[in-house]
């Protein structure tokens, strides 16, 4: 960024962080991303602002970060102390490391996640409860991606092997129908490499009116 005070001064370089308001954008790599997080983002990034295939879904510490009503913003309104459940530790590598990527074309969204150590459940692993955050998390961007503002109406879960802390993961999902307001999605969580199977999932998501998301 090059700032400059008044015609006479000097232009001064400056860091781009150092005054800017910008919000951050959480789906970006931080230096806690382990190399095998990095290689699994840089592989669906492949045409980051391009016409690729996988689009990079932005991740701010509010779903309307940037939605307004009469000129004000409505993250700044609606309980503005609030925070969205993954992005409340501002602690790069604590907790939720994520980035989703959508796939408008197959009605899939895939995430790679990298579990931080305090969502421990089992010692050493992950909580089950935190497994299921991502999950509808993913799923839920998925549906929305595909069908506009929804609510998760059910979501079922089977554990089939523990996800150690630290591990990088990949949580792939897809749209299966969309009948009237209902939309139905699966989900896999597995090894990086594919090779193993940790979770399994589907989620029925219910499409609603944005009056609902404030009023339930
Ligand atoms: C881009 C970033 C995206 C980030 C995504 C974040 C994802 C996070 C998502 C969430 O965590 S949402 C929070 C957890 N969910 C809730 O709090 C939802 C609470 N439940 C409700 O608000 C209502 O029950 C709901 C909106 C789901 C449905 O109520 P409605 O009155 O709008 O619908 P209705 O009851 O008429 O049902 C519509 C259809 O869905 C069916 N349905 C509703 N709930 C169901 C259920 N639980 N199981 C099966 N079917 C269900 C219902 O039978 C019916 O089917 P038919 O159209 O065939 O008749």
């Amino acid at each position: 960024m090059l700032l400059c005070a008044c015609a006479s001064a000097p232009v001064q370089q400056v860091s781009p962080r150092l005054f800017s308001s910008a919000p951050r954008d959480y789906s970006l790599p931080n230096d806690s991303w382990s190399a095998e997080m990095r290689r699994l983002y840089d592989q669906y990034d492949q045409e980051p602002g391009g016409g690729g295939r996988w689009k990079r879904l932005p991740s701010y510490n509010r779903f309307l970060k940037y939605a307004t009503a009469g000129g004000q913003c409505l993250s700044r309104l609606v309980q503005s102390r609030a925070r969205l459940f993954t992005r409340n530790i501002k602690e790069p590598g604590a907790a939720f490391e994520y980035a989703i990527f959508i796939n408008e074309e197959e009605k899939r969204a895939v995430c790679v996640f990298q579990a931080g150590h305090l969502l421990e459940g089992p010692p050493g692993h992950v909580h089950g409860g935190a497994i299921a955050t991502i999950i509808d998390n993913v799923t839920g961007a998925c549906a929305t991606y595909i069908s506009g503002f929804v609510l998760t109406a059910n979501l079922n879960i089977n554990y089939c092997s523990p996800i150690s802390l630290g591990s990088v993961v990949l949580v792939d999902c897809a749209v299966d129908r969309v009948e009237g307001r209902k939309t139905w999605v699966s989900c896999r969580i597995t090894s990086a490499d594919g090779s193993k199977l940790h979770t399994e999932a589907t989620g029925l998501f219910v499409s609603v009116g944005v009056s609902h998301l404030f009023t339930g």
